[in-house]
């Protein structure tokens, strides 16, 4: 069974790596992800240019019943140069995604011009969709800013460079965004972030289950996956073929990761199960794929990405 993927001219022995954020923040965590015979690559958690602590306690929780997560870390990380040393001594054929979330648009101009002069041989996505930075918006709903943004990078950022997007949820919002992506030589696309802003409440105390933002904060796992399904195939039916795209959002079984790919996802992402269930999902997630895609007769990813049936 062939389960490869390649985006430009990086090759992924295996589809399925950590979602940023999650298993990813210390060199430890990196170096198990990276380790794993079940991951095709590694992403760090999102860098700020100097470390921060995030949003206080408690701010993440998982949802009874398996319904998935809440969280607003608030970008806890040790900051740019951290996971800029990692990258550069780090020997390994994995490729690697660097992730980078400025708080403006400075920041974000900084550390890819940083990237851009070094000499680190990986991927950057661009993360345009925290939802969890008290007063900060989620960028990428803000089309005008985005372009900009975009607009400025492309003028000196000649690595492979992706966008982390946040869900949208009006076909005129899927339109807006990949027309304005459609001007970039973007080498991808990462779609879903968490879904920004929900509420979790204790049904014991009457209570929100977060301390940061009033209990405000980005759902993960199950009760995402029919909008990252629906995000990830509306923008692979928008995209330019040369702009590949990262699924993520809602996978806990192998079906889920089969349902990614017939949306057209290259790779897909683990985010919450990552998290509940550790280093071990990937090795399930992939053998429950290869016998899904056994039992559908496919013999290769590429015959199945895409395959999405419609009722005619
Ligand atoms: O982009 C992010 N998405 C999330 O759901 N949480 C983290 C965070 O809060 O750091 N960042």
């Amino acid at each position: 069974m062939q389960l490869t993927a390649n985006i430009q001219n990086y090759h992924f022995d295996h589809i399925l790596l950590n979602a940023a954020g999650v298993m990813c923040q210390t060199t430890t965590e990196l170096d198990t992800v990276l380790a794993s015979d079940y991951t095709g690559a590694v992403v760090t958690k999102s860098a700020t240019p100097t470390l921060r602590e995030g949003n206080p306690e408690p701010r993440y929780f998982e949802i009874p019943n398996h319904l998935g997560t809440i969280n607003s870390m608030g970008l806890p990380n040790a900051g740019f140069d951290y996971y800029m040393s990692y990258v550069s001594e780090k020997q390994t054929t994995k490729p690697i995604f660097f992730s980078v979330a400025g708080l403006s648009k400075q920041d974000n101009l900084d550390m890819l011009h940083q990237l851009q002069d070094s000499d680190f041989k990986g991927l950057i996505e661009l993360n345009l969709s925290c939802p969890n930075v008290p007063g900060k918006p989620q960028t990428a709903y803000d089309f005008e800013t985005t372009e900009q943004i975009l607009s400025e990078v492309f003028t000196f950022f000649t690595k492979p460079l992706g966008v982390k997007l946040p869900p949208y949820f009006d076909i005129a919002h899927f339109d807006m965004i990949a027309d304005i992506l459609n001007k970039f030589p973007l080498a991808f696309v990462n779609t879903i972030n968490s879904i920004g802003n929900g509420l979790v409440i204790d049904e014991v105390t009457d209570t929100v289950v977060i301390k940061p933002k009033s209990g405000f904060g980005g759902i993960g796992g199950p009760l995402v996956k029919a909008t990252a399904l629906a995000n990830v195939r509306a923008l692979r039916q928008r995209l330019n073929s040369s702009i590949k795209i990262i699924g993520t959002g809602g996978v806990t079984t192998g079906r889920d990761v089969y349902e990614h790919i017939l949306c057209g996802a290259d790779l897909v992402e683990v985010g919450s199960q990552l998290a509940i269930e550790g280093i071990d999902v990937f090795e399930r997630l992939e053998k429950e794929l290869a016998d899904i895609l056994t039992e559908k007769g496919y013999t290769t990813l590429d015959d199945a990405r895409g395959q999405l049936k419609t009722i005619s």
